[in-house]
């Protein structure tokens, strides 16, 4: 649906130049939800706002559905953009205005019928759980709901894509688990196309279906979140998962001590719920101990990771792979 190529962003001020992004390839599905993560300075914001011309590139093209949206006129350009939905990290409510009147807002601006703008208004903030608070201020409302405001104006015009600036930075973590979980109903029951920009492998975990890395302007990884989550390849990547608890180098400093094979064991889905330790470790009358592990979800999807210390018989401990493999497990020799 959407595709970037070879994006360059240079800033310019007296005596410095900024190259917030430094050639970014990216390639976005119909329909699924595509986050981009980095740290603070990394070149997110930038990016995201190329996805709607926000911020235009120095150099390089931005194609969505087929169209080179940094080709258009003024006018097209504006057509296009009620196409596409934009949440922000503070909200960016009219304050003097009631949650009604924010979500008629971008209606008006199509030339909508005051009656039609309403019919729609109440039907998005149905869909957000905001249906008795439409006579209210913003000020009267929490920021969770207010953020829901802002998700029901972004999706009052029927867009196909919503762009999410770090749409949960700005709450507790409760909070931002509930308008996830909004994001996640909003994306399967309509069918949208969702971006967002996060510096929380948190928000990653719980909504997307593939992630994109970026440090210094430059995409350093990218892939299905399961594999990035297993797999991590990028020091930025490892780093950032391990900040949010996920460490996949902690056995490091167990091992140590510990004489003997290591192996680290990946699996997904049914696996992780299949009692493969303990049928190991029978069939082959090998001794298995947990050095680290982790089991959770992404998305609707369980996964896991053990690193594990193997004693026993060598010949038996070569057919484990083996045996895990027929379970549907990844098993990887750390030491052999
Ligand atoms: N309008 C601007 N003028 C000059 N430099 C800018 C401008 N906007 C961004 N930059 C620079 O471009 C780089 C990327 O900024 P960007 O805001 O895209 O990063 P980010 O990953 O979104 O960071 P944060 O998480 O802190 O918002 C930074 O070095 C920033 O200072």
């Amino acid at each position: 649906m959407i595709r970037l190529e070879n994006i360059r962003k240079t800033y310019e001020s007296p005596g410095r130049v900024s190259h917030a992004l430094a050639g970014v390839d990216l390639h976005i599905r119909q329909g699924e939800v595509f986050g981009i993560i980095g740290r603070s300075g990394a070149g997110k914001s930038t990016l995201i706002r190329m996805l709607n011309l926000l911020e235009r590139p120095t150099q390089g093209d931005v194609w969505v559905r087929d169209q080179n949206i940094t080709k258009m006129s003024e006018a097209q350009l504006r057509k296009f953009r009620q196409g596409v939905g934009m949440v922000f990290q503070h909200f960016n409510l009219l304050r003097s205005r009631t949650v009604i009147d924010n979500v008629c807002f971008p209606l008006r601006l199509t030339g909508m019928s005051r009656a039609a703008q309403l019919e729609r208004a109440h039907e998005v903030l149905s869909l957000v759980g905001l249906t008795e608070h439409a006579g209210k201020y913003p000020r009267q409302l929490s920021g969770g709901q207010q953020q829901r405001v802002g998700i029901a104006r972004a999706l009052a015009n029927r867009p196909e894509l919503l762009l999410c600036d770090e749409a949960t930075s700005a709450l507790d973590p409760e909070t931002t688990q509930s308008i996830l979980r909004l994001l996640l109903d909003i994306n399967k029951r309509l069918g949208l196309t969702i971006v967002l920009i996060t510096h929380g492998m948190d928000v990653i975990r719980t909504v997307c279906d593939r992630v994109a890395v970026i440090d210094a302007g430059v995409i350093v990884e990218s892939g299905e979140v399961l594999d990035v989550f297993l797999h991590p390849q990028h020091p930025v990547t490892q780093a950032l998962l391990s900040e949010s608890g996920i460490d996949a180098e902690g056995w490091r400093d167990m091992a140590q001590g510990i004489a003997g094979r290591l192996v680290r064991l990946s699996f997904r889905g049914e696996a992780t719920v299949q009692p493969m330790l303990s049928r190991a470790s029978r069939e082959l009358n090998l001794d298995l101990s947990i050095l680290q592990g982790s089991v959770s979800r992404i998305k609707d999807t369980p996964y896991g990771q053990l690193v594990l210390s193997v004693q026993g018989d060598a010949e038996a401990q070569d057919k484990l792979a083996g045996l895990f493999a027929a379970e549907g497990v990844q098993c990887e020799e750390l030491r052999p």
